[in-house]
């Protein structure tokens, strides 16, 4: 008696569940039912480990735009090309929503500080501020770049040749390019530059990687179940090595400020982004409006030093491992290069219009790679309808930019790396197609170092192959283009065999 009583109490209780869940999101997206207080976590996690395919997958019967629900998230997906740029661009959907994300709470210390995860008119000033600032120290402009990334890849052939040397040509592709890489952007924002064996900064830059490696969808519970970061906080999700990396991180930001600060300089002759922005905190220092204060110059520099290190490193050992895998490609970019760069003459940036086929590659790295396969989640200011569907304030809004780079009326054959779809007849890059590449976002929070990932992509992929030919090593097991998975998506580490052209 009491088995059918229970019985029948708990379908009345799904039913009363399943009529109150329908009436709540009357006149949102589709997408897949819900289980209560799951959501639709299996959903996620039993298609695929890799969270952008497994929500390519539980869109796909929905459309392009899809209401899902993981736990305490309430999220909607944009999988087209077309929804996901228009969502990109729309004035409801700019604001960064870090409360959602617990570890990212954690590290902006429930502020609204930063780059990356700053909202509203602190963010926009310090973006403003940062993006003008910076081209004054040179960024984004061809003839001081040039100087800057060439100076910076001398060292780094210096070091792959010394590498070479040593290890007979069998090199590991990880975190190949980090150190080269945010050397480029910290000579504008701190004027210092590091030798591309320093201890300290490898050790930041690997747990920069942890940090981002310990956060997505599938693996991160506490996106969809908070408390769980605090009750396990030993046992689950890394909370402590976050929270470890979180401090080192702020003691970095911390240390850089004071050094800028001692040496007092910048009162007389600003050398760098940091000393620009001390000015600005001096020379407001009485006004309690202002946005220019230690939090903000310490939380930009964590978000520059991030942004900037981890996404273009990660595209560049991409980049390698597809050359690895297709050596016609490597053969044809080579090719290319020493038709257009005559031995000894040094690399401009001006010659990218002459690279086509080298460009094309690069598209396709960064369309097959998807680096950043979900930009830093947004979520909506307020109410607002998109294409007719209701979206409630405070919804996380994704857009699935691997979903779009891997579209098969887009491309045809998305899973097949094949530079030459990027090229016209006559062997220019066919720009309607390469605008499909999304990798660098959109709208007011699109990327603000891309024209920097743009130069810095071309000169080091150029550089190298220029170089070095690289090849599998005879007997060993191909390496996998599956991604290391996380905020962010990495190649696993390979091995290569370089060798000096
Ligand atoms: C291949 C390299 C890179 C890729 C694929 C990439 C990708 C992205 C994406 C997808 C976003 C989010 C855009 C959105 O929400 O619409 C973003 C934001 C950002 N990126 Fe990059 N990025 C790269 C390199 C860089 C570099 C070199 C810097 C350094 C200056 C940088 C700094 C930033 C910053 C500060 C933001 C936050 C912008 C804001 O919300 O106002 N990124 N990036």
């Amino acid at each position: 008696m009491v088995l059918v009583e229970t019985l029948i109490f708990i379908v009345v209780l799904v039913i009363w569940w399943k009529l109150d869940d329908r009436k709540r999101h009357k006149g949102y997206p589709p997408g897949p039912a819900r289980l209560p207080f799951v959501g639709n976590f299996l959903n996620l996690t039993t298609k695929s480990p890799n969270p952008a395919i497994a929500l390519k997958q539980v869109a796909e019967p929905y459309g392009d735009i899809v209401f899902f629900n993981l736990g305490k998230l309430d999220a909607v997906l944009f999988t087209s090309h077309e929804t996901i740029v228009e969502i990109f661009n729309h004035e409801k959907a700019s604001a960064k929503a870090p409360e959602l994300i617990p570890a990212i709470y954690h590290r902006v210390q429930r502020k609204n500080i930063g780059l990356i995860w700053g909202n509203g008119e602190p963010w926009q000033v310090v973006r403003r501020f940062t993006i003008r600032t910076l081209r004054d120290f040179g960024f984004g402009k061809t003839a001081s770049m040039d100087g800057v990334v060439n100076e910076e890849l001398d060292k780094f052939t210096d070091h792959v040749n010394k590498l070479i040397d040593k290890k007979d040509g069998i090199l590991e592709v990880e975190s190949f390019f980090d150190l080269t890489v945010i050397n480029v952007l910290w000579r504008l924002v701190t004027g210092v530059n590091y030798e591309l064996e320093d201890a300290r900064m490898l050790k930041l830059l690997k747990m920069s990687n942890d940090m981002t490696e310990s956060s997505n969808f599938s693996f991160d519970l506490s996106i969809s179940f908070p408390f769980l970061r605090e009750w396990f906080p030993e046992l689950l999700f890394g909370k402590k090595i976050q929270d470890q990396i979180v401090e080192d991180f702020y003691q970095f930001g911390e240390e850089t400020i004071k050094e800028h600060r001692d040496s007092g300089t910048y009162k007389t002759s600003p050398q760098s982004f940091v000393d620009v922005f001390l000015e600005k905190i001096d020379k407001h220092s009485i006004d309690p409006a202002t946005h220019f204060n230690d939090d903000q110059l310490r939380m930009t520099l964590i978000d520059l030093f991030q942004a900037g290190a981890e996404t273009t490193s990660k595209t560049l050992s991409f980049g390698l491992l597809y050359m690895l895998l297709h050596q016609e490609v490597q053969e044809k970019v080579q090719k290319e290069i020493d038709s257009v760069i005559p031995k000894g003459s040094p690399l401009f940036i001006a010659m990218k219009t002459e690279l086509p086929y080298t460009n094309a590659a690069i598209l396709e790295t960064l369309r097959y790679s998807t680096v950043v396969p979900f930009p830093p989640m947004r979520k909506a200011a307020e109410d607002f309808y998109f294409r007719g569907y209701f979206i409630k304030k405070n919804t996380a809004l994704l857009p699935n930019v691997y979903a779009a780079h891997f579209c098969e009326s887009i491309w045809g054959d998305p899973h097949r790396f094949r530079p030459e779809r990027f090229l016209t007849l006559n062997g220019e890059i066919d720009q309607k197609l390469a605008d499909f590449v999304i990798p660098f976002g959109g709208g007011k929070r699109a990327c603000l170092g891309q024209s920097l990932a743009e130069t810095t992509l071309f000169m080091y992929f150029v550089t190298v192959l220029r170089f070095y030919k690289i090849s599998m090593i005879p007997g060993k097991p191909k390496p996998t283009i599956e991604p290391k998975l996380g905020m962010t998506y990495g190649p696993q580490p390979f091995t290569a065999w370089f060798e000096r052209r």
